[in-house]
């Protein structure tokens, strides 16, 4: 509730024009029924057609009030509970943006979009039936309890004596259900994860013949989801015809009385007509008041998963509210004693690195796999903080920039190029927002991505399918280096940037980049020893430390790692030749 008021209170004007429009319609309900017992008791007994025409006139003006009311109702909750939605999903959308991959991996990709989009539908659900009921609903049967008493005291009490199963059959149901609807809630964030999986694994499935196996994944989990549904709807449905076989009961009950009090005298027709009516409003009002309760739990539900994610900080925070400005003129890269460990992790993963990168330099780290190569330059933009020693840039200790100001300092290439779904131009602008035709050709000349975008029939307009699946894996890389390349940033970082590209053009860019990058400094992580053999610093890492540290020729002799590396890869010759 408290997050379903903190988002109507933006809405208060249509909340008052709600109220109004609750009365308005509460106004038609309930003044009906007593106009027409009076037409019935004082008119049609006493012939008096000019009260007839008075009362039918009044009639009119009401039930032309309540068409508005209801209109104006329908209006506001619609309005209502479909702006508060769109908001929750925008604040979640742009409270997830804050977040270091730790945040990602705790909620779980899938379950952020579950609650991004079925936990907030399900607010507006239960939004919605609370603007039209919660409201009206205590109103009616405030307002028809007063009635049925005023017309007859006795009568009442056939409904009082009710009221008391009515509120504990609520309390059941609610109880009952709250539970079921947490476990639909988290079954519905497996199957979406399995879907996804599915989906983005296609190709490996199918690979490996496990399509059946796949299937009976999916089968089982969307049973699962099915029961708890069922179980859900089967409560609700179950409801409904208890509480209104109980008002049948009630009814005939108060008929049975009534037929003995018109027959005594101490009741008139025209009011038990009315008191009826009175009835059926409070008892149905009621039920729709029940309905908010049963709904609650569900909503609840979800209030709490998304609640989770917009109160979870992200660990990765801004330290200061504007960046130092740096003193230095060239700019410049240094790790000291660096140590990390992951947030869930108890071992540290980077042990004591420390080491200096200056403008126009480039520096390869290279090692096993597993060594700490990507979590190493991942610190850089401060994807994760470190554990312990420091990071600076131009001076300045990465914790005292502005997370923003960094990373607009990095232009930064993922081990997994990822393209987004779009032209080629709009992918490329990515990378700076208003860069010129001009600028694009020359990052997509230098990142040897020019000649197959214009075989392209559209060029730079050329789609990039969901998941870039119309262009090669080498092509992908090329068009991510161009991403960066348009940025013109201070820092590279290509994470195993080149592993899809053929020896010619991994050569052929590495060289066009020099040019490129000569005034900033170039971080590239590699697997192939003819990638990083030309950069002014080789770091090895092994196991998270430091194992060697130099020029390609120096490491041969003083890094046996580096050697066996070396060895691996080219032939004994070519090394000798090196
Ligand atoms: N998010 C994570 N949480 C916990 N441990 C992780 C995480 N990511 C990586 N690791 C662990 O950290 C260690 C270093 O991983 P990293 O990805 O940095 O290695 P790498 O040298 O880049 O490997 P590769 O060459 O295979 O990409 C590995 O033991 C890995 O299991």
């Amino acid at each position: 509730m408290k997050l379903i008021l903190h988002y109507l209170k933006r809405y208060k004007k249509l909340l008052i024009l709600n109220i109004i429009s609750v009365f308005g319609f509460a106004l038609v309900e309930l003044g009906l029924p007593t106009i027409i017992a009076n037409m019935i008791d004082n008119g049609v007994t006493n012939q008096n057609v000019e009260y007839l025409y008075s009362m039918w006139f009044l009639a009119i003006v009401i039930s032309i009030i309540g068409v508005a009311g209801t209109i104006v109702l329908g209006y506001c909750c619609a309005k209502i509970s479909t702006s508060i939605t769109r908001d929750m999903r925008n604040d979640i959308f742009s409270h997830i943006q804050t977040f270091s991959p730790h945040e990602f991996n705790h909620f779980g990709i899938s379950s952020l979009i579950t609650r991004t989009n079925n936990d907030a539908f399900q607010i507006q659900l239960f939004v919605n039936v609370i603007l039209r009921t919660a409201l009206l609903t205590p109103v009616m049967v405030i307002i028809s309890v007063f009635m049925t008493m005023r017309t007859s005291l006795e009568l009442s009490l056939i409904i009082a004596a009710t009221l008391p199963v009515i509120v504990v059959g609520v309390i059941v149901v609610a109880k009952i259900s709250e539970p079921m609807s947490q476990k639909q809630q988290l079954s519905l964030d497996r199957l979406n994860r399995i879907t996804r999986e599915n989906l983005s694994g296609l190709k490996v499935i199918r690979a490996f013949n496990n399509d059946a196996y796949e299937q009976a994944r999916f089968n089982q989990t969307n049973d699962e989801f099915t029961g708890y549904t069922r179980k859900i709807f089967k409560l609700m449905l179950l409801t409904q015809p208890i509480f209104y076989f109980l008002m049948n009961l009630v009814t005939l009950v108060i008929f049975y009385v009534a037929s003995h009090m018109i027959d005594a005298g101490t009741l008139q027709v025209g009011k038990l007509i009315a008191f009826q009516e009175y009835l059926f409003h409070a008892m149905f009002s009621m039920m729709l008041f029940c309905n908010v309760f049963v709904m609650y739990p569900r909503a609840a539900v979800s209030a709490k998963r998304i609640m989770s994610v917009l109160s979870t900080q992200s660990d990765i925070k801004d330290h200061v509210l504007q960046t130092p400005q740096s003193s230095t003129f060239q700019h410049h890269l240094s790790f000291r004693n660096v140590t990390f460990a992951y947030p869930d992790g108890e071992e540290a993963v980077l042990k004591n690195i420390s080491f200096e990168a200056h403008e126009g330099e480039t520096i390869a780290f290279i090692g096993s796999t597993g060594s700490g190569k990507s979590t190493l330059i991942n610190l850089i933009p401060r994807f994760y903080d470190i554990s312990s020693g420091e990071i600076l840039i131009d001076g300045i200790d990465i914790q005292d920039y502005r997370i923003d100001d960094l990373r607009n300092k990095i232009g930064f290439i993922p081990q997994k190029a990822m393209l987004f779904t779009g032209t080629i131009a709009e992918n490329l602008r990515y990378g700076k927002a208003d860069a010129t035709l001009e600028e694009l050709e020359h990052a997509a000349k230098v990142s040897q991505s020019y000649d197959f975008i214009m075989e392209k029939p559209k060029g730079f307009d050329e789609m990039i399918t969901e998941s870039a699946t119309n262009v090669s894996g080498g092509q992908r890389q090329r068009l991510s280096i161009a991403r960066a390349l348009i940025r013109k940033p201070e820092i590279y970082i290509f994470d195993d940037s080149f592993s899809a590209l053929d020896y010619k053009t991994d050569a052929i860019l590495r060289h066009a980049l020099k040019e490129e990058t000569q005034h900033s400094i170039v971080f590239i992580v590699a697997q192939r020893i003819s990638t990083i053999k030309d950069a002014d610093q080789i770091i090895v890492l092994d196991e998270g430390q430091i194992v060697g540290h130099g020029k390609h020729k120096e490491l041969l002799q003083t890094c046996p790692i580096y050697h066996e590396i070396a060895l691996s890869q080219l032939s004994e010759e070519e090394l000798n030749y090196e």
